[in-house]
């Protein structure tokens, strides 16, 4: 690396989003949109650049971005590194730069808050609180240029460096952050199992739960979350080829998920700047490739309960950027193939639909080799995940309860009384009310209760069953409660009547 002299001391004050910045005292802020920042800072002088971060969301991130800017107004320069995969599928590059290129005008975002959108193909806000004229003066004085690259980019930064300290182009600017601070129910912490048959249904719930009780905690960088602990998600019945809403309300649609599932299914080279794939862990990072070796384990012992992967290196303690997923679990019981995951960070809402769908795809890969090489012909069971910090973002709070809004009551509407815990019949007989608890498939007697007291007699059915469904142990206790007026009045008891 060639030293350039330090032209300029500037120090760069980030007022938003502070530890996931790397300041300098130079006048060229560096975005590096998913490309690794610290891969690119370690190329250059603290004096060359003002600010490194990374842009990975065209709707959350550019309004901090600009909020920074304005206030930093001796940043004269900005590369963008529009470089990778991922870049292209989220956009947040690409709408900065038409940002620049092209402008904004007044908008609304799609929660209904009046924003700045960005004149892009890719939907891009600015938060409407700064003013028109401090972004245009903005666009004026900054200027852009993107790079396909970190290399090219280096060099891009070394160049602006070289042409020695230009003037700030005004004074700070600071403008003020509405803020919502969510009403929260009391509610587990730790330990939540949640059901549904889809992955959009299951995500809805998922968002509810930790919505309504979850702790509102600062994250591991800046700003908030909403945080439960260990939540189990069970989708029961996605069905192959994946269902997606109509109007779809997912944060991915089919095409990005294509480019998903590769991530997971397949492996891919080391490249520099871009972090590991969740398929080059699995297939080549501990030299073997661990999705084959779980097919061949489940073919040479179907029984097996150490069909295990794992995608955590013990380096990567040493390292920033760990795989948020850890461990995958196969398992065949009684012909169906079900497979488990574990994530010790996620993010619920704009992560877990893509990182269920590619689980989804993994598991259904591993059920067809195993056909195509073996006798089985097995059920795709379920998928569970199990996400140690189930979290939502500040910044999607508002996204959170519009889904919550539109999509929960209806899907807490469809009427289902499947209780796994099974069927209770309820009858009066020798002056006792009795209670028949039976099996929900055969209807085979598994258990019987009889007394007079209704309270006494819904806590020893809930303490037997304790799994019940809330919704079914309510219409118990209202049921022994019609049983018992009837036999304090002498009227005849029918269930439900
Ligand atoms: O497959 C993934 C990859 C990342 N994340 C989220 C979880 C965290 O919110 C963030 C990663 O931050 P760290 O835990 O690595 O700091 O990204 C996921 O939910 N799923």
């Amino acid at each position: 690396m060639t030293a350039t002299e330090p032209v300029t001391q500037f120090q760069y004050k980030p007022h938003y989003k502070p530890n996931q910045l790397i300041c300098g005292m130079g006048q060229t802020a560096v975005v590096t949109g998913w490309s690794v920042k610290t891969d690119v800072a370690k190329q250059l002088h603290s004096h060359e650049y003002a600010v490194i971060g990374q842009l990975y969301s065209p709707t959350r991130g550019i309004s901090f971005l600009i909020r920074n800017l304005l206030a930093n107004p001796h940043v004269r320069f900005l590369v963008i590194i529009n470089a990778t995969k991922e870049d292209r599928n989220a956009g947040g590059c690409q709408c900065l730069l038409d940002f620049f290129r092209n402008g904004f005008v007044p908008g609304v975002s799609d929660t209904g808050r009046d924003c700045w959108t960005i004149q892009s193909k890719i939907t891009g806000y600015i938060d409407i609180e700064i003013s028109a004229s401090a972004l245009e003066t903005l666009r004026q004085s900054i200027e852009v240029k993107v790079s396909s690259s970190i290399a090219d980019a280096i060099n891009v930064v070394k160049s602006y460096a070289q042409r020695g300290s230009v003037e700030p182009w005004g004074n700070p600017l600071e403008f003020p952050l509405s803020e919502v601070v969510p009403t929260v129910l009391p509610g587990t912490r730790y330990g939540h199992r949640i059901e549904g048959q889809t992955i959009a249904e299951t995500w809805v719930k998922i968002i509810h739960r930790i919505k309504t009780t979850g702790t509102i905690r600062p994250t591991g960088y800046d700003g908030q979350w909403q945080e439960l602990i260990d939540l189990m998600a069970v989708v029961t019945d996605e069905p192959t080829g994946f269902y997606f809403p109509e109007p779809n309300y997912l944060p991915i649609d089919r095409n990005f998920l294509e480019e998903y599932i590769s991530q997971i299914l397949d492996d891919s080279p080391y490249r520099e700047g871009v972090k590991y794939t969740y398929g080059q862990r699995l297939r080549s990072w501990f030299g073997r490739d661990q999705i084959e070796q779980t097919i061949q384990k489940l073919i040479g012992e179907i029984d097996a309960a150490s069909a295990v992967m794992s995608l955590w290196d013990v380096k990567d303690h040493e390292k920033g950027g760990s795989p948020c997923l850890n461990h995958i679990w196969v398992r065949v019981v009684e012909n169906e193939l079900s497979l488990t995951a574990t994530l010790r960070s996620n993010d619920m809402f704009a992560a877990w639909p893509a990182n269920a769908m590619g689980l989804r795809a993994l598991q259904q890969h591993i059920r067809d080799q195993i056909q195509a090489r073996s006798d089985y012909n097995l059920q795709l069971g379920p998928l569970i995940t199990i996400s140690q910090s189930a979290h939502i973002y500040s910044d999607c709070w508002e996204n959170a309860d519009r889904l919550i809004q539109q999509q929960y009551s209806a899907i807490c509407q469809k009427i289902n009384y499947y209780d796994p815990a099974g069927n209770f019949l309820i009858e009066i007989a020798e002056s006792k009310i009795v209670v028949t608890q039976t099996t929900p498939g055969s209807g085979e007697i598994v258990a019987c209760y009889s007394g007079k007291d209704p309270l006494k007699l819904i806590r020893e059915i809930c303490s037997a069953s304790p799994a019940l469904r809330p919704d079914h142990s309510g219409y118990i206790g209202m049921e022994l409660q019609k049983a018992a007026d009837c036999l304090r009045t002498g009227k005849p008891y029918i269930q439900d009547r």
